[in-house]
């Protein structure tokens, strides 16, 4: 059997990573593990970890590492037999030290999309509160006006998608990391991709896993799409 493979995404509040993910999950067959719905997952379910994570989302703040870790870590364990791929974790050089010490990454997405335009998508998003699920009113927007398209339930704009609460978060995301994009630089398994329209990363992104993603893989997408 071929070798499994492991990405992660990275980018900015809304730089495209969920949109993204989406697409290479359905494309390459890979498992999304989404850190963002993994945390709420918890919050709901009451877990230990998901409690202390809550006091800390409701304040508006990150997750400290150590919590973040002891959440994701066992979740990537147990998914030793698939490929994956990790969206908003790791968010901090302590988170991707963790990471580092449990497997070898293949590829590192990052999405490099200006300011402008992310302010512009944030503005314009709308979001499942209880599951994570995201909608933009031009480039996604749901069937019915304002419902999730899953459960009918309402949509809600967040306080952080404002335009003000979006700068001091960008620089707060610079500023963690780079690090992080330092550190997988130094390990050649970092591609950048710098663009204002998701549809036009997304053909260079498929061109690249193309090249990159085991043959196994690979046959169970043919087999799948035919
Ligand atoms: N490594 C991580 C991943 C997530 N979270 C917490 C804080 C986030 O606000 C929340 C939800 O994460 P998401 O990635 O779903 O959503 P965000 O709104 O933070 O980011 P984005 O706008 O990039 O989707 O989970 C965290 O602290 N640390
Ligand atoms: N207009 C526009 N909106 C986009 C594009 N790509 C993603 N979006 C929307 O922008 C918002 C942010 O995307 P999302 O995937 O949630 O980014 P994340 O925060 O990095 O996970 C969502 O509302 C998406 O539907 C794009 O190319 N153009």
């Amino acid at each position: 059997m071929s070798k499994l493979f492991r990405a992660v995404i990275m980018g900015p509040p809304g730089s495209g990573k969920g949109t993204i993910s989406e697409r290479i999950a359905h494309s390459f067959g890979l498992k999304h593990i989404s850190s963002g719905d993994f945390v709420r997952e918890n919050i709901a379910a009451n877990t230990e970890a998901g409690v202390l994570a809550k006091a800390y989302m409701k304040k508006r703040l990150l997750v400290p590492d150590h919590v973040m870790t002891r959440l994701l870590l066992p979740r990537l364990e147990e998914m030793t037999k698939y490929s994956w791929l990790l969206d908003g974790f790791p968010r901090t050089l302590a988170q991707a030290d963790a990471l580092n010490s449990i497997c070898d990454l293949d590829v590192v997405i990052n999405l490099n999309i200006p300011l402008e335009t992310l302010k512009e998508r944030l503005r314009h998003r709308w979001t499942h509160p209880s599951s994570g699920r995201v909608y933009n009113m031009y480039f996604n927007p749901p069937r019915i006006q304002g419902l999730d398209d899953i459960t009918g339930e309402p949509l809600i704009q967040q306080e952080d998608d404002r335009p003000e609460a979006l700068v001091a978060r960008l620089r707060h995301y610079k500023d963690i990391a780079k690090p992080v994009i330092d550190l997988y630089k130094a390990k050649s398994i970092l591609y950048t991709f710098s663009d204002t329209e998701t549809d036009r990363i997304w053909p260079n992104i498929s061109t690249l896993l193309s090249t990159k993603i085991p043959i196994v893989q690979s046959d169970a997408r043919c087999a799948s799409t035919h």
